[in-house]
């Protein structure tokens, strides 16, 4: 049974609409990765799977249940959210901002326990950033406080974990560690992901490291092409998208791990 059911989803903020008749079947332990060129609805598609706007038309379900009929107490126990930019205007301090994760775990008026601060460290350990807690998060450069924020949706411990561009503004060795976590999620603790992304080598890396992966890829708020790395990743569908000319190349690692990446002309 899939995890998340989206069907005929159509969505407008105003009057024209954004998302058109988008339907999608994400199963448990899957990454569904959103591609797509800018303005095509990537974040619309993940601000709706959030259930943020009332529903227009269309249906979307999470563990079987409308999105938007979901409490927002359970609907915090199922998904967390990475978005592609948090501004936080009160100087919380990283530990504090993490620690945030763990609030639909806890009773009205509840404080944090000594479990909630333990997982706190485990996920700052677990993304290389136990040197920024103390820091004000208001104080971070925009690739730190993606990692924290990371931390932060590692904490809530959701089955769904939703990701708007995770990698736009980390440098080459905090990308290579959140791409690593995420796989570490899915094929360790069968999380679920939808991340969309720009790099269209996220797919392929995930590809690579055997993780079931599907992609859409959006344009202008429909998705055109759907399925897995192999259906989908092809240069005349990036074409199609972006209208680029690429080539995909094949690789073969030391280790004998062959893989294939994406090249502009
Ligand atoms: N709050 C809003 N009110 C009105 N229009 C909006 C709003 N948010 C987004 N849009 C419009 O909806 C369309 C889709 O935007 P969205 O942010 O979902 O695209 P995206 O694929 O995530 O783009 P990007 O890759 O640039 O982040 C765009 O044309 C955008 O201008």
């Amino acid at each position: 049974m899939s995890i998340i059911e989206i069907k005929n989803l159509t969505f407008a903020y105003e009057t024209q609409n954004v998302l058109k008749d988008i339907s999608l079947m994400i199963k448990k332990g899957t990454i569904t990765c959103l591609l797509g060129n800018n303005g095509s609805g990537k974040t619309t598609l993940l601000d709706n799977i959030l259930g943020i706007y009332p529903s227009q038309k269309g249906l979307i379900k999470v563990h079987g249940d409308e999105i938007n009929k979901i409490s927002i107490s359970k609907r915090a126990k199922y998904i967390s959210y990475i978005p592609q930019n948090h501004e936080e205007h009160f100087p919380y301090t990283v530990l504090e901002i993490v620690l945030m994760g763990r609030n639909p775990y806890l009773k009205a008026y509840e404080r944090s326990k000594k479990e909630d601060l333990t997982r706190v460290d485990e996920a700052l350990s677990l993304m290389g950033i136990m040197a920024l807690k103390d820091r004000l998060y208001t104080q971070l450069s925009g690739g730190e406080m993606k990692m924290v924020l990371f931390a932060r949706a590692y904490v809530q411990d959701t089955d769904i974990i939703l990701m708007d561009e995770p990698t736009a503004s980390l440098d080459l060795k905090n990308e290579q560690i959140l791409l690593e976590r995420v796989a570490y999620l899915v094929k360790e603790k069968h999380k679920t992901i939808i991340m969309s992304s720009h790099e269209i080598n996220h797919p392929l890396y995930f590809d690579r490291h055997k993780i079931e992966t599907q992609v859409a890829m959006l344009k202008k708020g429909r998705i055109l092409y759907q399925g897995s790395v192999k259906e989908v990743v092809l240069e005349q569908n990036i074409e199609a998208i972006y209208d680029v000319k690429t080539k995909i190349l094949p690789y073969t690692l030391d280790d004998g791990d062959e893989g294939r990446t994406v090249i502009t002309m």
